[in-house]
């Protein structure tokens, strides 16, 4: 059926796609490009969200924060919806299963084929079970590089009520992110795809580091 192909990962997509997204005119729909992905990585409050939002402006790309996408799985009393609050208020990884799950969706369900992967892969492990269930890597990967405590104050100084945005839980999120996200960035460095930008600065002078990356985007 249509919905096992779609259960196959973007393997499959340009068939499925093709049928049930016919472009009128006769002209390539967007659904029917191969998706580009960029993942975009860093510590707790390192400027990734803030950058994305310029990225879209500019270059038309559609934003995925994991973490967003796992707050409104909360919002939306979802049956994993108090699992994945209490994982966040510890500072640690939802299950890979769960967060695939829900970029899956979220790139499935979109009509644009550009996409910004904001906050994952947090773990080889993710990066693994993605790779896996989606069937291809990133095409390119952004690493905001920016001291701890540079970080440390950003985060505390957000005030959105997030309710990891506390001095214990950000200690957590950082030993998370040198343990567990570190080694997702030296494994796409090894593979070349991996552009990493000072995170230090006014965002206008961060996002001049951006630009040259998605130049053939303009
Ligand atoms: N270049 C910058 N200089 C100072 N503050 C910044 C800069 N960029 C972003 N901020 C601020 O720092 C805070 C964290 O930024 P942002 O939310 O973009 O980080 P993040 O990497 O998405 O964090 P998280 O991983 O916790 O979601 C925000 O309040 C934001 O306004
Ligand atoms: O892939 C992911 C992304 C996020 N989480 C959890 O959410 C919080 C907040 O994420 P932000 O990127 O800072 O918005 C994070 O600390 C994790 O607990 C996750 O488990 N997996
Ligand atoms: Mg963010």
């Amino acid at each position: 059926s249509l919905l096992d192909q779609a259960a196959n990962g973007f393997k499959n997509w340009k068939a499925f796609s093709t049928e049930i997204l016919k472009p009128a005119g006769g002209g390539i729909s967007p659904k029917e490009r191969t998706p580009y992905i960029t993942f975009v990585l860093g510590g707790p409050g390192s400027g990734k969200g803030t950058q994305c939002a310029r990225i879209v402006e500019t270059f038309g790309f559609t934003h995925l924060s994991a973490g967003d996408l796992l707050r409104k799985e909360i919002s939306s009393n979802s049956e994993n919806g108090s699992t994945i609050l209490n994982t966040i208020k510890e500072g640690k990884i939802v299950p890979s299963e769960v967060t695939v799950k829900l970029i899956k969706r979220a790139i499935e369900s979109c009509e644009n084929y550009k996409f910004l992967i904001d906050g994952f892969p947090r773990s080889e492990e993710n990066r693994k079970t993605y790779e896996r269930v989606i069937g291809t890597g990133p095409d390119v990967v952004l690493f905001f590089d920016c001291p701890e405590e540079e970080m440390v104050k950003r985060v505390l100084s957000r005030n959105e009520g997030r309710v990891d945005d506390n001095i214990d839980t950000v200690k957590e999120r950082l030993k998370v992110f040198t343990t567990l996200n570190l080694p997702v960035i030296n494994y796409y460095t090894g593979k070349g795809k991996l552009y990493k930008i000072n995170a230090v600065g006014t965002e206008e002078e961060i996002f001049e580091q951006v630009l040259p990356v998605f130049a053939s985007w303009r």
